[in-house]
């Protein structure tokens, strides 16, 4: 991270300055500036295609609605001085004209004094007429005749001409987003083709050899390309029409081709990936070439975000996004969609914000504005609680399980405990979970809440492992901690961690063993101890071990006694690294417990079964979402599923 860091002097088109670093609200501004004003490309589309989009054009009501005087009941159209003296005691004698007016039927005979004319509801008024009695307030009587016993006052039930939309008057303003309430404003107004904004055709390139698409086999060292599809549905939801042109490797020539190609049919190409200081790291070399004026800005003190770069080349924005899928998710919301919604002709998208309480010290790296996506969940006295999801900006989950994000300021390095702050929710209608489950997590707890979920309940678990879920369930923040903490004095699990407040509900043991690769001699049926003597043994065996605070590292710290072999350092924080570190061949032997061995079909030598058990915070005990958590580890349907996973309810 050693990139200039300059605020101020980069001026447009200093498109050699690699990384000049711009604060946010610079970047915004330069991007605004080059692409706007002006006129937005107008489509006339037929009213079914309108959906979602932009009016280009003021619409005029060429039409009354209702297009004519239109009786809301059924009933008898009558002149309603016939029906001044109307009353219980005083019957009013009408006679029927020989007509009946249905929907659709345009009236012939006038409404003469004495007498009424049957009407449906939505018939047109006959003339002479200027009130509508319902029929349920009438008495047919004989030779074509009602009885009415009360007065109507004109106009009773009658739906006047133009009384719902006038002709002549402006019946949407130009700019109105088309939702199914505008279709049906303009189809009562006999409208079939409107003006709109035409959706702007937004190129999607991902870049990197590592890249493979969804659906095809992943080869060694390669990932599935996540932000073409996110970036491609992101187009659609702000109004514009995406073409996904697939991933291309880090090679100039053939990336330069695709992206003038994508010029060539596109308003605007987004690329992601490729934007730092990678060897591959090569759009931003090709932009200069793409048109003028280039690249205006690449490196923003945000974070996540750092390598955005922008630019316009014959007036169409060209994007780099970070390849980490987070960075990239965030900076396209951030500063790419006000863009793309002005470019659909859309309003921009109003954010809605609520306070909430951090529970735990948020580290912040000077000079960048950082954004922190966080997960909200109820505290001890209903306040909001913002849980960072931090699994960093590499990781695709940081931002998807998010609930909003909050924000620390460039000159800060960090945000105390307790701090209160604004959150902006990425979906406004964000629901506080029933249940919230904070501490480790494990396979196992998907099939505990699975039932839960069924039921209808929304279920938060929030992974920050054991010491961390403790800690949430004594500030009253979780309903409940899965612990599996070792306490090598007492020889026990859990129970001597627990805090006042907190309950040991028994959850399930977790068979820990030795995993090997299958076929591997120095392990294959061997005893535990015999496979490990046969590991140190041997000087090239490399071993997998686990973080300082695991209770799984405590097991290889006492199978190792002194020992300290290649590998020791390399300490990942979960069962399943251990397993894909093996399953791989980075090393020959770890640690894990036994499902996930399975899972990734690796040799297993048991050794002891850990406890997995449930902190219940006593306060929270009766919430519904505890009780049918509770319910469910108790049911034999969860038992029998848990085992089948591998697991051995306690
Ligand atoms: N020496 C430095 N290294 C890095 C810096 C830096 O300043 N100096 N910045 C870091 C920051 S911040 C970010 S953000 C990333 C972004 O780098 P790039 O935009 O160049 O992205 P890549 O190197 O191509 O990829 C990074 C990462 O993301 C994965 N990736 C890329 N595209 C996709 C995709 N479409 N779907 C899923 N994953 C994708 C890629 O495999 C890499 O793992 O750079 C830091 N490095
Ligand atoms: O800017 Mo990078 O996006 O911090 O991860």
């Amino acid at each position: 991270m050693s990139d200039v860091t300059d605020l101020s002097s980069s001026l447009p088109g200093d498109q050699d300055q690699f990384l000049t670093i711009l604060s946010r609200e610079e970047v915004l501004a330069r991007f605004e500036d080059a692409l706007f004003p002006r006129s937005l490309p107008v489509d006339t589309v037929p009213l079914a295609d309108a959906l979602s989009l932009a009016l280009a054009t003021d619409v005029m009501a060429p039409i009354d609605v209702p297009p004519f005087d239109r009786s809301n009941v059924d009933g008898f159209a009558v002149r309603s001085d016939d029906l001044a003296q109307a009353g219980e005691g005083a019957p009013v004698r009408l006679a029927l004209n020989n007509e009946t007016i249905a929907c659709g039927t345009a009236p012939k005979q006038i409404v003469q004094p004495g007498t009424a004319t049957p009407i449906a509801t939505g018939g047109p008024i006959p003339r002479g007429a200027d009130a509508v009695v319902m029929v349920e307030h009438t008495q047919p009587l004989a030779n074509d005749a009602i009885e009415v016993r009360r007065a109507v006052s004109p106009g009773q039930f009658i739906s006047y001409a133009g009384s719902d939309i006038a002709r002549g008057e402006v019946l949407m303003h130009k700019g109105t987003v088309i939702g199914s309430r505008e279709i049906g404003m303009l189809a009562a107004c006999g409208i079939a083709r409107v003006n709109v904004v035409r959706r702007p055709v937004v190129a999607v390139i991902s870049t990197g050899d590592e890249l493979e698409q969804p659906g095809t086999p992943l080869r060694p060292a390669a990932v599935y390309d996540t932000n073409g599809p996110i970036v491609t549905a992101a187009i659609a939801e702000n109004g514009g029409n995406p073409i996904f042109m697939g991933s291309y490797p880090d090679e100039e020539d053939v990336l330069e081709q695709g992206m003038r190609a994508a010029l060539a049919r596109a308003d605007m190409l987004v690329l992601s990936g490729g934007t730092s200081k990678g060897a591959g790291d090569l759009s931003h070399r090709i932009i200069p070439r793409l048109g003028a004026p280039g690249i205006i800005a690449h490196g923003v003190a945000l974070k996540p975000g750092k390598p955005l770069c922008l630019a316009v080349c014959d007036g169409k924005p060209v994007v780099i996004l970070p390849g980490f899928p987070t960075s990239a998710m965030f900076t396209f919301h951030d500063i790419i969609v006000p863009v793309l919604r002005r470019l659909a002709g859309l309003p921009l998208r109003t954010d809605t914000t609520v306070e909430a309480t951090v529970p735990v010290r948020i580290a912040s790296e000077l000079g960048r504005t950082e954004f922190v996506m966080v997960s909200l969940v109820e505290g001890a006295d209903g306040e909001l609680i913002a849980y960072p999801t931090g699994k960093g900006s590499g990781a695709i989950t940081s931002f998807a399980q998010a609930d909003g994000f909050l924000r620390i300021e460039a000159l800060a390095d960090q945000m105390p405990a307790g701090t209160k702050t604004d959150v902006t929710l990425l979906t406004p209608h964000v629901r506080v979970p029933d249940l919230v489950i904070v501490g480790s997590h494990c396979t196992g707890l998907d099939v505990v809440t699975a039932p839960v979920v069924r039921e209808g309940l929304s279920v938060r678990s929030i992974s920050v492992g054991s010491l961390g879920g403790l800690a949430a369930a004594r500030r009253g923040e979780c309903d409940l901690a899965p612990i599996h903490l070792f306490a090598d004095k007492t020889d026990t699990y859990n129970t001597s961690f627990l805090a006042p407040g907190l309950t040991l509900v028994p959850g399930y043991r977790r068979m820990q063993g030795i995993v090997f690769r299958p076929g591997d001699a120095r392990f294959e049926g061997k005893t535990p101890e015999a496979a490990v003597a046969a590991a140190l043994a041997d000087a090239s065996c490399l071993m997998v071990n686990r973080n300082q605070g695991a209770g799984t590292r405590i097991l290889i710290d006492r199978l190792l006694g002194d020992a300290r072999p290649d590998g020791y350092w390399n300490q990942p924080r979960s069962h399943n690294a251990v397993a894909a570190a093996v399953a791989q061949g980075r090393a020959d032997w770890g640690v894990t417990i036994a499902p996930v061995a399975n899972a990734a079909e690796l040799g297993f030598l048991p050794l002891t079964e850990e406890h997995y058990d449930f902190a219940l915070v006593d306060a929270r005990a009766k919430r519904p979402g505890v009780k049918a958590f509770l319910a469910s580890l108790h049911s034999d349907e969860t038992r029998k599923a848990l085992e089948k996973a591998g697991f051995r309810p306690a």
